[in-house]
């Protein structure tokens, strides 16, 4: 089911207008402080009515302000996971995650107390109360509180921002189980480039109030014009299988054919990853190096060369492995030569490509199924 979205809200110092739809998997909203993503899923989950709209799950039509339907919050079957965790201090972990059971409203549920517990490993945490549960822990009871609803879509807003980096790592393979299982769209806020690489099938950017920029994520990231956090935080996405782990330590990729190399994975030959290359760790160069440490050389040819405003240019490459971007100054735009049709190499460093950066592959075609059990997914330090 698809969530779509068009909205027109107005305060003092602030408007906003917005039109979209997030299809299944997971949309990311992304944007700078007060572009508007909260106001946006406020709005979704019915804590705020809009001047103007029209929101609906399907054909489930949740506001339709020309017709006059305003379904309460309630009644619009959405799990909601805020940043700060949100738990009742007083009741204990299950009596918490229990309590999501009355939105129910007489439905069968669909999943048990013990499957959620099981999928997000709360299980032994069942008789503690908020108070004595780390930030990670509490994302992850908040999250089964909010499915526990059964909810037709799962709104999420910055679920991940009050946590340390360990902890996100914790709590990003649920996601991308529920991503995944492709059950319910699920609404992700963020302004982290490194969660949307990781997490987002569709991303949509904000700015002032409106969309600047939508559609699937990995085309978006690989558009060397597209850098909403700044082109330090420009990147690709490309998908790649595990081939082999070597006897040195290195963990050998098929990207398409080319052989990638990284400091050691932890996962199983086959294994399919998604991994972001940022586009200041790529070189260029015309000819192939042969006398360079770097392990990772990719034949390509330039498709686009973006000129930033200040001394800088992203140059995207396709290559056998996919679109991949290279942050470079104009100054070596012109030494080399480039433009687009340009046969030239992406260089990278293995040790480059950082462990978050690696993420499982997409499922494909995000089907509907059975929710999987997450496995953290931890590469090797
Ligand atoms: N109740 C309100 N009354 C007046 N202005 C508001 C209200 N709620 C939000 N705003 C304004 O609307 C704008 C968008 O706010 P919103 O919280 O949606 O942004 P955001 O993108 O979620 O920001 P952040 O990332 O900081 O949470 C901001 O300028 C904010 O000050």
């Amino acid at each position: 089911m698809t969530l779509s979205i068009a909205l027109t809200h107005r305060f003092a110092d602030f408007t906003l207008d917005v039109a979209f739809d997030a299809p299944p998997g997971l949309t990311v909203l992304f944007g700078r402080s007060g572009s508007g993503k909260t106001t946006v899923v406020q709005a979704v989950a019915g804590l705020l009515t809009p001047l103007k709209g029209h929101i609906a799950i399907g054909e489930h039509t949740l506001l339709d302000t020309e017709r006059g339907i305003n379904l309460p919050a309630h009644r619009r079957r959405a799990g909601y996971v805020f940043q700060d965790a949100r738990l009742f201090p007083h009741l204990t972990v299950q009596q918490n995650l229990t309590y999501a059971r009355r939105f129910l409203r007489g439905r069968t549920p669909s999943t048990s107390l013990d499957e959620i517990t099981d999928m997000l490993g709360i299980a032994p945490l069942l008789s503690r109360r908020p108070a004595t549960l780390s930030g990670g822990e509490k994302a992850r009871v908040a999250l089964g509180r909010a499915l526990l609803s059964e909810p037709d879509i799962l709104l999420a807003d910055e679920p991940l921002a009050a946590l340390d980096a360990a902890r996100k790592a914790e709590i990003l393979p649920y996601f991308e189980t529920l991503r995944d299982a492709g059950r319910i769209p699920i609404l992700y806020v963020s302004h982290d480039m490194a969660e949307v690489a990781r997490l987002a099938t569709t991303l949509i950017t904000l700015d002032a109030g409106r969309v600047t920029a939508q559609g699937p994520a990995a085309d978006l990231l690989s558009d060397p014009a597209f850098h909403p956090a700044g082109p330090r935080e420009a990147g690709a996405l490309i998908e790649a299988t595990i081939a082999a782990h070597e006897s040195d330590g290195l963990t050998r990729l098929d990207a398409g054919g080319a052989p990638l190399f990284l400091p050691g994975l932890s996962q199983a030959p086959g294994t399919r990853l998604r991994l972001r290359i940022a586009a200041q760790d790529v070189m260029l160069a015309r000819t192939r190096p042969t006398d360079s440490s770097a392990l990772n050389i990719l034949a390509g040819v330039v498709r686009e060369i973006h000129q930033g405003d200040g001394p800088g240019a992203i140059v995207a490459l396709d290559t056998q492995a996919g679109r991949v971007l290279a942050r470079i100054t104009k100054r070596s735009v012109a030494a080399l030569d480039l433009a687009p049709g340009t046969a030239c190499h992406a260089i990278v460093k293995s040790v480059a490509i950082a462990p978050e950066s690696v993420a499982p592959g997409l499922a494909p075609g995000l089907s509907p199924g059975l929710m999987p059990t997450a496995k953290p997914f931890a590469p090797n330090a």
